[in-house]
């Protein structure tokens, strides 16, 4: 089974974006094309293109319930979502907003949740799970512990979930916004953490660059310590360096990144570059084992 799937999703537009023109055009459930203003033509294929008619349990369904399966077998797993401000990520993770009761717009956060417990509460006499519950902020903000049953303790800050399975963890990640720090016209303290948050993504170009990048057979440098947000993720792709570096039947974990975009011409600049982060990962595929 592939172990790492990279899809894309590309919105609906917004009320910002009326009457703006679209920058794509689907060919199938796992390839579009994208066009900019001269009308010159990309072409992405992804494992699952979720369009701007997609519901929230689509996203479910394929992205992140194998996902959850595998998790409850103590196999890792970490969701990430990807993409400029305002592409959907948050949407897509969490839903709509907790005021939300439309259940249809339940992002995938709460529903990981549901489906966790109810696997467990399926596996009847099995020993005890241990569930830890951690949500970490690449600001690194710790703001409150908290004891709920089965012994679950947490740390909440802005943008990360972790669960600890047994000896499974699952790792969910709502990104922060990728665009230039320049096109957001940020200043002060907003502008610091801009800085904080675009490093961290650099890390995780680094990181990712040399995954794709390694001569086979060669284990070379990976950078992971040089974010919290590698740091946070290295479980997760350390398995898949090792295994596709040394091409070994390896790999304790899957992955799985949601490009997200917007459809408009305006934001096109934006959405290629995301759709060019997630293609690098296309195309490594390794074999899943128990940890
Ligand atoms: N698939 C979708 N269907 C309907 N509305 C959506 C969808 N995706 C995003 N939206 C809406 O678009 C707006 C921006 O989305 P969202 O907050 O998820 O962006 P984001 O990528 O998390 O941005 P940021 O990086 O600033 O947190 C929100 O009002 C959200 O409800």
């Amino acid at each position: 089974m592939a172990n790492i799937r990279v899809c894309a999703r590309l919105r609906p537009a917004n009320s910002k974006e009326d009457g703006e023109a679209l920058c794509f055009t689907r060919s199938d459930s796992q390839c579009f094309t994208l066009q900019d203003e001269k009308d010159e033509q990309y072409m992405f294929s992804f494992d699952k293109v979720f369009y701007e008619d997609s519901e929230q349990a689509d996203v479910y369904e394929f992205l992140a319930r194998p996902i959850v399966t595998d998790a409850v077998k103590a196999i890792n797993g970490t969701i990430i979502t990807y993409g400029q401000t305002g592409a959907g990520k948050t949407y897509t993770m969490e839903g709509a907003g907790i005021l939300e009761t439309d259940n249809h717009k339940k992002g995938l956060l709460p529903r990981v949740v549901d489906e966790l417990f109810e696997a467990i509460n399926f596996c009847g006499e099995t020993p005890a799970y241990k569930i830890k519950l951690s949500m970490n902020g690449i600001a690194n903000r710790a703001v409150g512990e908290t004891r709920i049953p089965l012994s679950i303790s947490s740390q909440f800050s802005l943008s990360s979930l972790n669960f600890v399975v047994s000896i499974g963890k699952l790792v969910l990640v709502d990104l922060a916004g990728s665009e230039k720090v320049e096109k957001t016209g940020a200043e002060g303290r907003v502008l610091e953490e801009a800085k904080t948050i675009n490093k961290s993504l650099s890390a995780l170009g680094n990181v990712i660059n040399a995954l794709t990048s390694g001569q086979q057979g060669k284990a070379n440098h990976i950078p992971f310590r040089d974010s919290k947000l590698t740091r946070i993720l290295q479980d997760a792709l350390v398995s898949t360096i090792v295994s596709f570096e040394l091409h070994l039947e390896g790999g304790s974990s899957q992955t799985a990144l949601l490009c997200c975009c917007s459809p408009c011409l305006c934001n096109f600049s934006e959405s290629l570059s995301t759709l060019r982060f997630g293609a690098r990962y296309n195309g490594i595929s390794l074999i899943c084992v128990l940890n």
